[in-house]
C-alpha cells in the first residue's frame, strides 16, 4: 500500500510510526510537511520519502492521508483538486481532521467522492490506537477495505453508518488520551506529595490505568460493578471516591468531553461555511 501524508505533525507521526514496517514498507510513505526537523527525524526512523510541498509524488498513492489541523485543510484541498483531476485513479483521501466535514471537503475537493473521514488517536504509536471511520459517497468497497486495513494496522477500528458521530468519537477516544494522561498526572502528583518519588509514583498510576483498561476490556461486567469491587465499605476507595463524587469530578468529566464535541461542531461549522 502506497500512502501519502499531508502533514506530519504529531498524529501523522503517531500513525507513521504503527504503520511503517507493519502494514506497508516505510519506503512506500511520502510525507509533506514545510518544517525540515519533522521531515528529517521520519526520514531517519522510517526510511520514507519526504517534500517540503504538495506535488504530483502525492497523488502516487492508493491512499492519502490528510493530517493537517482542521484549519490548514481548505488551502491544502484548493492545492490537492488539480492534481487529483489529472490523474487516472482515484486515490483514496483520508482525513483525519477534527470538525471538517466529508461533505465540505469534497466540495474543496471540486466533487471528490472517494473520502474516508476518520478520527485516530495518538496510541497509534504503538499500534493501540482505536479509530471511528465513516465513508463518504464515492469510497469503493476495495477502498473502505484498503482504509480499514490502514487503521487496522494501528489498532482497532470502528465504522460509523452515521458521520454526525465523528464528534462524538473525537470527543471520547480522539482527545482521549489527553485526559487519561492528565488523571495520570494528577495521581502521580498526589503519590509524590505523599512520599513517592516521581517514578515510582508515575509506574504505579501507569500500571493502574493499563491493568484497569485491560480488564475492562476483557470483563463482561459493566463498569460500575468493576468500581464497585475495588471499594471496600467504609475503606480508602470510597473515601476517595466520595471525594471526588463531593468535588463533581463525573460531571466535570462529562462536560468537558461534551465540551470537546462542541468544539468539533463548531470547528465544522466555521471551517465549512468557507
Ligand atoms: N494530535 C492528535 O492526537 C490528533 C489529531 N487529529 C487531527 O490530526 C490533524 C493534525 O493534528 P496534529 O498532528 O496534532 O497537528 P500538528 O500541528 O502537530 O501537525 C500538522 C502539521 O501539518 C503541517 N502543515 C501545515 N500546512 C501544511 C501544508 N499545506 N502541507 C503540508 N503540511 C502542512 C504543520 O506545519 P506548521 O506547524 O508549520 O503549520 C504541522 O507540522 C488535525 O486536523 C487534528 O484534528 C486527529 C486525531 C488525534
Ligand atoms: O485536540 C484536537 O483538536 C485534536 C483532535 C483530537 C485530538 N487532538
Amino acid at each position: 500500500m502506497k500512502i501519502a501524508f499531508i502533514g506530519g505533525g504529531n498524529m501523522a507521526a503517531a500513525l507513521i510510526a504503527g504503520l511503517a514496517g507493519r502494514v506497508t514498507p516505510g519506503a512506500n510513505i511520502h510525507v509533506v510537511d514545510p518544517n525540515p526537523a519533522a521531515l528529517e527525524h521520519l526520514q531517519r526512523e522510517y526510511g520514507l520519502t519526504t517534500a517540503a510541498a504538495i506535488d504530483a509524488a502525492v497523488t502516487a498513492a492508493e491512499v492519502i492521508v490528510l493530517a493537517v489541523k482542521p484549519q490548514n485543510m481548505r488551502d491544502v484541498a484548493a492545492t490537492l483538486q488539480p492534481l487529483l483531476a489529472l490523474v487516472g485513479h482515484q486515490p483514496l483521501v483520508v482525513s483525519i481532521a477534527a470538525g471538517i466535514r466529508a461533505r465540505d471537503l469534497s466540495r474543496w475537493l471540486g466533487g471528490y467522492g472517494a473520502i474516508v473521514r476518520c478520527m485516530p488517536n495518538t496510541p497509534a504509536l504503538i499500534g493501540m490506537g482505536i479509530t471511528g471511520m465513516v465513508a463518504y459517497d464515492g469510497v469503493t468497497a476495495a477502498q473502505r477495505t484498503m482504509a480499514d486495513q490502514m487503521l487496522a494496522g494501528v489498532g482497532t477500528t470502528m465504522w460509523l453508518d452515521d458521520e454526525g458521530l465523528i464528534d462524538a468519537v473525537t470527543a471520547v477516544s480522539g482527545s482521549g488520551p489527553a485526559y487519561v494522561f492528565y488523571f495520570m498526572e494528577a495521581m502521580q502528583q498526589a503519590g509524590v506529595e505523599l512520599g513517592l518519588t516521581p517514578a515510582q509514583s508515575l509506574a504505579l498510576a501507569q500500571g493502574t490505568f493499563a491493568g484497569a483498561a485491560a480488564l475492562a476490556g476483557r470483563s463482561e461486567e459493566p463498569l460500575s460493578t468493576l468500581r464497585e469491587r475495588v471499594t471496600s465499605k467504609g475503606g480508602t476507595t470510597y473515601a476517595a471516591l466520595t471525594s471526588m463524587e463531593a468535588a463533581g469530578v463525573k460531571d466535570a468529566v462529562t462536560t468537558a468531553v461534551k465540551a470537546a464535541a462542541a468544539r468539533g461542531r463548531e470547528l465544522g461549522d466555521e471551517l465549512g461555511a468557507q
